[in-house]
């Protein structure tokens, strides 16, 4: 079906749809509709995304539905809208950015904004086509659910859609538009936009529009003074380093967290080059353009804390004097070690805290770091020992196996008072069978480039419920083939 462009087609969503984020002022986004792609075609679809959001089941698998999250054709009520945001990379100011490729459709009911990325042009797409191509579509569609299923703050995808239309990256490619959902897509780049420009009215009116929505909290509490701005950029620093001790417990490497990527609801934004840890190498760089190592994986959550700041000089003209604005962020420095160490211990299967945490924490990472082991498959061959396989399967990832028993004597020393079936449920809650790594996502891409989605579904039934054992598929929760290390992934999508 060839719908026009950006034709109403009649509402049969199971939604009314309207777009707060247009009720601010004219400053602060450009209406404009999406450029439509010719001939779509269904690359995968979140059934429980749509179900999140509230969508029909059966609405979903129709065609207008293709049209709609492709941008050729809008439901009543929606009001598409690109923001315009600034920030810095790669720690240098940048300047305006925006939603260069990204058109905010409106907001269902349910409160979740829909957003299309690679919709084409808008006023913020600088040197960029407005398109994003098949294969970095189909990675941030399987990582967002698969964050989701991890249980990861993140921004989610309800489906991912393909054209034969042409793409020019280092190579011709074909285009795809991801079709997002979040409570909210407003970035640090947002406020860091209004408070460069000096516009103080419009930086007031945004964060009184955050504080409002979704962190209502702020306006009650004692702390600073009554003062809500801080309150917000104390919140919103609690919320991103409990997003970064997920984010290190699990492996996670975001790979390009500059200001403009991150959101100031504290979710996983903008997948791009992100990669989970094969073997644990602590420096390991996964964006391929990150030649400094800048967003290594162990520089995340200084590199969060960095962002934070920026976003607190953006907030300091609301909040006054900077000592207030340091002593909010100083909540960073003590949430993010405590939400770490409370993260390790679930997956080392305990459910209290002890004084020695803390250095069996430190001991195993030296072991594992040491050895560079399989950062996942430990974890979950531990789980499964725990579990009662027997602890060989957990040994063989070791050379120096006898190194990893003075280890593992502590930790069965420290499982002494814990009763062992408990320890197990929780670690198998806590380490992942099933994470997205890079030569999964490639082949389930290499088969969809050929019209193959088969490999898409597949990934998206195993990661949207990874803790679960999915048998059959062992697979797909082994070690990373050869060539996975030759897989380069860059800023290039
Ligand atoms: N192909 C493109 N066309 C237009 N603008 C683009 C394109 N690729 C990136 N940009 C813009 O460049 C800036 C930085 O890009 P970055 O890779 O962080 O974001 P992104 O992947 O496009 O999207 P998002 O952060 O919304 O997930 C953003 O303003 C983005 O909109
Ligand atoms: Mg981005």
């Amino acid at each position: 079906m060839n719908i026009p462009s950006n034709a109403m087609v009649a509402d049969e969503s199971g939604l009314r749809w309207r777009n707060e984020f247009a009720t601010l002022p004219p400053k602060f986004f450009t209406r404009l509709q999406p450029t439509p792609l010719p001939d779509p075609y269904w690359v995968g679809r979140s059934n429980a995304a749509a179900q999140q959001l509230g969508l029909e089941a059966e609405w979903f698998l129709s065609s207008e539905a293709l049209e709609v999250f492709t941008g050729n054709a809008l439901l009543p009520g929606m009001d598409p809208l690109a923001s315009v945001y600034s920030g810095h990379q790669f720690g240098v100011w940048a300047g305006q950015l925006g939603d260069g490729r990204a058109i905010m459709l409106g907001q269902s009911e349910s409160g979740f904004e829909v957003q299309l990325k690679g919709a084409g042009l808008t006023p913020y797409s600088r040197m960029g086509d407005g398109r994003a191509v098949l294969r970095s579509s189909i990675r941030e569609f399987l990582c967002s659910e698969a964050m989701q299923g991890l249980g990861i703050p993140t921004t989610r995808a309800l489906c991912v859609t393909g054209s034969d239309a042409r793409v020019r990256r280092e190579e011709i490619e074909t285009a795809a538009v991801v079709t997002r959902t979040a409570t909210s897509f407003i970035r640090f780049g947002h406020f860091e936009h209004f408070w460069a420009g000096d516009k103080l009215d419009e930086l007031r009116t945004l964060a009184d529009f955050v504080i409002d929505r979704f962190y209502p909290e702020c306006r009650l509490t004692d702390r600073f003074g009554g003062n809500a701005y801080a309150a917000f950029l104390e919140a919103v620093s609690e919320r991103t380093a409990a997003l970064m001790a997920q984010w290190q417990a699990v492996g996670f490497c975001h790979g390009v967290m500059n200001t403009d990527n991150m959101s100031i609801l504290g979710l996983t934004i903008d997948y791009g080059p992100f990669q989970f840890l094969d073997g644990f190498n602590p420096r390991h760089i996964c964006n391929h353009s990150d030649t400094g190592g800048r967003y290594a994986y162990n520089q995340q959550p200084s590199v969060a804390y960095w962002n934070l700041y920026c976003l607190g000089q953006s907030l300091l003209p609301l909040i006054g004097e900077k000592e207030t604005a340091l002593a909010a962020l100083e909540s960073y420095q003590a949430v993010f070690p405590r939400e770490f160490l409370g993260r390790m211990r679930a997956k080392l299967g305990l459910p209290d805290a002890q004084d020695g945490d803390l250095p069996l924490v430190e001991g195993l990472l030296a072991v594992l770091r040491q050895e560079q082991t399989d950062w996942t498959i430990f974890w979950r061959r531990l789980s499964q020992h725990m579990a009662g396989a027997d602890v060989q399967t957990v040994r063989d990832l070791f050379v120096d196996a006898a190194g990893f028993d003075v280890w593992l004597n502590l930790f069965i020393d420290r499982h002494a008072s814990v009763p062992r079936a408990a320890a197990a449920a929780l670690m198998l809650q806590s380490n992942p069978k099933f994470v997205l790594r890079n030569h999964l996502g490639q082949k389930a891409i290499e088969a969809a480039q050929r019209k193959d989605y088969s490999g898409v579904a597949t990934l998206l039934k195993l990661l949207e419920t990874p803790f679960e054992e999915h048998p059959g598929f062992d697979d797909y929760a082994g070690f990373p083939p050869d060539w996975a290390s030759s897989i380069e992934i860059s800023c290039s999508s």
